[in-house]
């Protein structure tokens, strides 16, 4: 099995790539895990409270469980992956049942910043996209798609999102073998990263 790790900022088009690199590729060749699966189960909180929460310190994930998974995974075993609600701000009662496959794609803003998680990565893939390409983003996505509306975005950008990502995620790109620039689409980084994975499959 080969495992590729995908970080970056929020809103540096990490979820864009990984479809970008999947579509195409034979289907049950290649599986996905979310970072945003393995939230910390906030059920002892109001949703009130849930919405408070940090969402971009490396302490809101549950990195145990992810790590389980991942080893499962490449011991062959099929996972249940939670899914997470984002209106909700928490873990579901779903899970989705997720089968090993030959190539595992892992994506999220902090996965490189966990030490074992980082030594299970075969490919570190950081995505780059300039801290105002990745606001504008984030606030059209939250507001159309997260449930927050634009003040508690930009107040949360600033109280959280910004301070969080210079402390723990853009020091992290120091783990990547790969940075992809990603202001505008990269098709050629995304050939690049498809061809390497079609190796593996053939
Ligand atoms: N290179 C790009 N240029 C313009 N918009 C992009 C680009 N990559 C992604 N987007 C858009 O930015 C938003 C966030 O992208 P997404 O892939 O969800 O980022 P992430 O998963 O890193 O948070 C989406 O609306 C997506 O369509
Ligand atoms: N309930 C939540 C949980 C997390 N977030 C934000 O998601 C961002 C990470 O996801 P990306 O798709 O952007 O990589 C992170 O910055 C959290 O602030 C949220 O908005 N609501």
């Amino acid at each position: 099995m080969l495992i590729i790790g995908i970080a970056g900022g929020t809103g540096c088009g990490k979820t864009t790539v990984v479809n970008q690199i999947i579509n195409e590729l034979p289907i049950g060749e290649v599986g996905v895990i979310s970072q945003d699966s393995y939230y910390n189960d906030l059920s002892h909180l109001t949703l009130q409270d849930r919405r408070k929460t940090n969402f971009d310190h490396p302490n809101s994930i549950d990195f145990e469980l992810l790590t389980q998974h991942l080893k499962d995974l490449r011991d062959g075993k099929s996972i249940q992956q939670p899914v997470y609600s984002f209106l909700e701000c928490n873990r579901t009662d779903e899970t989705v049942p997720t089968h090993p496959r030959k190539v595992m794609i892992v994506e999220g803003i902090l996965i490189l910043t966990n030490p074992e998680i980082r030594k299970m990565f075969d490919i570190k893939i950081f995505v780059h996209a300039d801290s105002d390409e990745r606001l504008i983003r984030r606030l059209k996505r939250d507001v159309n798609e997260r449930g927050w509306d634009l003040d508690e975005t930009i107040s949360k950008y600033q109280s959280i999102i910004k301070p969080m990502h210079e402390e723990f995620i853009e020091p992290s790109k120091e783990y990547s073998d790969i940075i992809i620039p990603n202001n505008k689409y990269n098709t050629v980084a995304v050939e690049i990263v498809k061809s390497i994975i079609n190796e593996k499959l053939v």
